[in-house]
């Protein structure tokens, strides 16, 4: 996949809210990549959207946050699920996060992503055709974090 070419690292600072009930830290979404490594510091205020439910995601001295992104779903044709998060704002003090993403779209290649052949059969056929990862990040990127999903636009 190549995915590990061309991780970038990305920090995140939120400042501690007064009315943290009226504002969200980062809005839903799922990461546009293959794979997401979060470090979260001692501050919580990760969720994930199991069963549509928030599940708080509570930081663990030393641990690292694994999310599956779009692109891995994508590839294998829902097999693996990327994960719907979202950041809640705090009033207790500021939050730093450090996420590393794998992806390639900062080294632009020819090459597409769709689903592994390997996978596919005729019970089981493609869900989303191929696209090159600045088609997907372009898509990704204009309709913005929050309500649906960019796979949406990719699926059969
Ligand atoms: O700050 C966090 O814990 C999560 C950040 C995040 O979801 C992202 O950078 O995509
Ligand atoms: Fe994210």
């Amino acid at each position: 996949m190549d995915c590990a070419k061309g991780h970038c690292l990305l920090s995140h600072y939120y400042p501690p809210c007064p009315e943290p009930e009226l504002i969200m830290g980062t809005t839903k979404h799922s990461d546009p990549d293959f794979l997401t490594i979060l470090l979260q510091d001692r501050i919580s205020g990760l969720q994930v959207l199991c069963d549509n439910q928030w599940i708080d995601v509570p930081p663990i001295l030393g641990a690292l946050v694994v999310n599956i992104g779009d692109l891995l779903q994508l590839m294998s044709n829902d097999r693996l699920k990327s994960v719907d998060h979202r950041v809640v704002a705090n009033n207790e003090g500021p939050r730093v996060s450090v996420a590393c993403f794998f992806t390639l779209y900062t080294n632009p290649t020819t090459r597409t992503y769709g689903p592994i052949n390997e996978l596919l059969s005729p019970h089981n056929p493609a869900l989303y055709s191929h696209t090159s990862l600045q088609d997907f990040i372009a898509y990704y990127d204009n309709k913005g974090l929050g309500a649906f999903s960019a796979l949406d636009h990719f699926k059969l």
